[in-house]
């Protein structure tokens, strides 16, 4: 690892040298917390992202892990879907079956994904309900602080404008309180039918990963990490910050480079 670097403010930084050792360090980690939480629960409850995420976490798919890991006791979530065809090529469904579920023995029963053939209202509206159900008989653990399901794991993403999931800098979608899983018909990036869980989900989350690699997500790491001033727009990836759980960043040299204090060895 180039540096692992502990906020004051109880986040966890996580810079490697390139891309692929973030890789084999992302699979480490989400291996380890598997293994804890099913030792603990007796099930994973593991909330994905689409984008880049999935081939990010790729290494989970090979050995050691794809033999390792009690896949039988994986319960898998999006933490946001497009509201397209599973079939379709921007569905992050088909994106985490192609790269993830076809090559590892997750129980097809323990992957919930949303409703691909009603509106995005109602695509929301259902995935609450299954993620109600799902709290009720304890596969999906509960936080005591607010009554929020609290998933042992969601792994994020993070575009260059800061949004991760579906939540975008300065949508009305931030202030959601009140609901689970939300929808916007006017996503700012293709396609703009989205369902996304809300900051109080993500929040409540006992592990949080934000996986970020690339120059051009550089910028949004400063502003999202870096204390900056009070006027700052509200970015969603600033706003992920678990009242009782870990946020650890996983970032490469590349999308590090901005972050203040952070010097490299050459
Ligand atoms: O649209 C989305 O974008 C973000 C970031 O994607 P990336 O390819 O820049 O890593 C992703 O995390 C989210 O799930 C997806 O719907």
């Amino acid at each position: 690892m180039a540096l692992s670097w502990n906020k004051k403010d109880g986040r966890e930084l996580r810079i490697y040298e390139n891309a692929d050792e973030l890789s084999s360090n992302l699979a480490e980690y989400i291996a380890e917390l598997s293994e804890s939480s099913i030792k603990e629960r007796g099930v994973f409850a593991i909330a994905l992202s689409g984008g880049s995420l999935i081939t990010l976490m790729g290494k989970l798919c090979e050995a050691p892990y794809n033999k390792t890991v009690d896949w039988a006791k994986w319960y898998i979530f999006w933490a946001d879907e497009r509201v397209v065809a599973k079939s379709h090529a921007d569905s992050n469904y088909k994106l985490v079956k192609d790269g993830f579920l076809s090559k590892v023995p997750i129980v097809h029963s323990h992957v919930h994904s949303i409703n691909d053939m009603v509106t995005a209202e109602q695509a929301a509206e259902d995935y609450e309900f299954v993620i109600r159900q799902l709290v009720r008989t304890r596969v999906i653990s509960v936080s005591e602080i607010n009554d929020c399901p609290r998933f042992d794991l969601i792994l994020l993403g993070m575009g260059p404008d800061g949004h991760v999931a579906s939540l975008f800098p300065n949508h009305s979608v931030l202030n959601e309180k009140e609901q689970w899983v939300t929808f916007i018909t006017d996503s700012p990036k293709p396609p703009p039918e989205r369902i996304t869980f809300t900051l109080p989900v993500i929040n409540s989350a006992s592990n949080v990963a934000i996986v970020v690699t690339g120059a051009s997500k550089s910028e949004a790491v400063h502003l999202a990490i870096d204390e900056i001033g009070p006027d700052l727009p509200e970015l969603p990836a600033r706003m992920v910050r678990p009242i009782n759980g870990d946020l650890v960043w996983f970032l490469d040299l590349s999308a590090a480079s901005k972050i203040e204090g952070v010097k490299f060895s050459e």
